[in-house]
């Protein structure tokens, strides 16, 4: 990629941030860890540094060789990146009186500075920092102050190198965004080229180069990341790619034969295989959670294995993997938790023994979905909600049986159906339904019942990682759950699961 800036991570919390809001601006970007700074940097454009849980006055402290970038590249270092800046060239960095974490004020702006233009005096800006900078290097100008700390923005000069004490990448920092525009465009001259049909062109243009004429086997999911993945490759390889949707009976009702239709539909090459017996079989008896997923991973390798020989001669396996997934695994902590020891290992199944494709693998979930719509893919698949591998097995407590997939599909249906309905669905993250293990009384028709009990579960996330309950409207609960008892033969009550995460967790297996 051309017109690159070179994110150094030196471990903080929000570097992935920056990352994103470099993205927003339209321009490319990429994390690199602090240790190893890329050789050639002739495709980067600007330099940022993070900020870092460490302090520049620690012995252990990240200490990179910059001197292949300072005063050759346009260099902003935040927080950690600006004190290590000021720290080395002869001013001082000191523990600060008081470590001061939230929000601050600018209330001093030097005037006529590009890197500040259009931010105004006493905007907000975020702190988090317990170290500050006592004494500035020689020949550099203060340009910004808080109340607190004196040297909150400096620049070196004669040379475009900057240092912040605060973070612009939080949103907290009201004018953040502009604060990295003026320096990464009005500074540093990027080029806000970074679009989704740029990245399009690019990369199918990449796979062409790197598969050539093999052939590729990919997974589909029905998820968002596989069939993005898929298009891209499509549209590289076309019927060199190899797709595999397999239902594994746990998915939502109609969702197999509508999906699969609906990826022929889009010209994929790809072949769907009901293997719901066999993940039955493989569940039977199975009570515990983590079992369970196991269960439904081995079946899925083996189910995999089997359709991936099918297709002779396959020299590539491809991923949806995305963005976070790959700056988790390359972060500082360095390359020992990276290692997945697949490869010489006795017993593999024989696609993970594939070379690996991941087209997806620099961008981020909102990203993925803005490439989605500029390849053409259907708004609604885009915006699907996640769905769990193990699917309703970790929904259905308690043992398997066809019948309770059968119970807890037309539920879910019922609750989706009626999301969607409601105009509802795209304001909750994640929704589903629950069948309980246990049976209630209830009174139908003048006659005794005593069948199942489902709960319904609807959250509000950004990454699942925490996530609220939704207030969803009493009269839609109402609409809801009278057509699940009248409808849905084997249940009589429904509840509603108030519970956020943490303490409680989105699913409940
Ligand atoms: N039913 C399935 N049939 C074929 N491949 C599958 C199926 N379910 C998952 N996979 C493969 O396993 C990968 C991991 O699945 P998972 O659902 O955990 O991923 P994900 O991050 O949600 O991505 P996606 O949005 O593609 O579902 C998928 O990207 C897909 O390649
Ligand atoms: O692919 C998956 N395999 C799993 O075993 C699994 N368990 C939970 N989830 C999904 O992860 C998110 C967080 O779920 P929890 O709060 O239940 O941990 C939610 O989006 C869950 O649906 C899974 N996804
Ligand atoms: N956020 C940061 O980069 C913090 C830097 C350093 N650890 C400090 O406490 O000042
Ligand atoms: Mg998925």
């Amino acid at each position: 990629m051309q017109n690159t800036v070179l994110i150094l991570d030196f471990g903080s919390q929000y570097t992935q941030l920056i990352a994103r809001r470099v993205r927003e601006l339209n321009i490319y970007c990429e994390i690199h860890p602090y240790h190893s700074i890329p050789e050639n940097l002739d495709n980067f454009k600007a330099v940022i540094l993070s900020g870092s849980p460490f302090s520049v006055r620690a012995e252990d402290a990240p200490h990179p060789n910059l001197s292949n970038i300072r005063g050759k590249l346009p260099l902003l270092g935040v927080c950690y990146g600006a004190q290590y800046m000021a720290q080395f060239n002869g001013g001082s960095v000191e523990p600060a009186n008081l470590r001061e974490y939230g929000r601050a004020k600018l209330s001093m702006i030097k005037p006529g500075e590009v890197f500040f233009e259009g931010i105004p005096e006493n905007t907000q800006v975020w702190m988090s920092h317990g170290d500050t900078i006592e004494k500035l290097p020689e020949h550099t100008v203060r340009l910004a102050s808080t109340p607190e700390v004196l040297n909150a923005a400096f620049k070196f000069e004669g040379e475009p190198t900057y240092g912040i004490q605060f973070h612009p990448e939080v949103y907290h920092t009201t004018h953040g965004k502009q604060l990295l525009e003026n320096f990464l465009v009005k500074i540093a001259g990027v080029e806000q080229a970074w679009t989704p049909a740029a990245f399009v062109e690019t990369i199918v243009h990449a796979l062409k180069e790197q598969i050539g004429n093999d052939k590729v086997v990919l997974g589909l999911s029905g998820g968002v990341d596989s069939t993005v993945a898929a298009t891209l490759l499509n549209k590289a390889i076309g019927k060199n790619l190899y797709c595999i949707f397999v239902n594994n009976g746990l998915l939502r009702k109609n969702e197999f034969e509508s999906v699969l239709h609906q990826y022929k539909d889009m010209g994929l090459n790809v072949k769907g295989v009901d293997a719901s017996e066999r993940f039955l079989e493989a569940l039977k008896n199975e009570t515990d959670p983590e079992r369970k997923r196991k269960a439904i991973g081995k079946a899925f390798i083996e189910v995999f294995d089997d359709e991936a020989h099918e297709v002779t001669d396959v020299d590539w396996l491809a991923q949806g993997t995305i963005y976070p997934d790959v700056i988790e695994s390359v972060s500082v902590a360095g390359p020992s938790v990276t290692i997945k020891s697949h490869h010489n290992v006795g017993g593999l199944p024989d696609f993970m023994k594939l070379k690996i494709v991941e087209p997806l693998r620099m961008l981020f979930k909102d990203e993925v979905r803005r490439v989605g719509k500029e390849l053409g893919i259907d708004p609604e698949l885009l915006g699907r909600h996640p769905f769990p591998g193990p699917g309703l097995a970790i929904r259905i407590l308690g043992d398997i049986t066809a019948e309770k997939v059968r119970i807890l599909q037309e539920v879910d249906f019922i609750f989706i159906d009626g999301l969607r309905k409601w105009g509802l669905y795209d304001k909750v993250w994640q929704a589903g339904a629950i069948l309980l293990p246990i049976n209630s009384v209830g009174v139908m028709g003048d006659e005794r019942t005593y069948e199942k009990v489902v709960a319904l579960r609807a959250v509000e996330s950004t990454d699942g990682m925490t996530a609220d309950w939704v207030n969803l409207p009493y009269e839609f609960l109402q609409e809801v759950s009278n057509n699940i008892i009248n409808r849905v033969k084997g249940v009589n009550r429904v509840v509603y699961d108030i519970s956020s995460k943490p303490p409680a967790t989105i699913e409940w297996e």
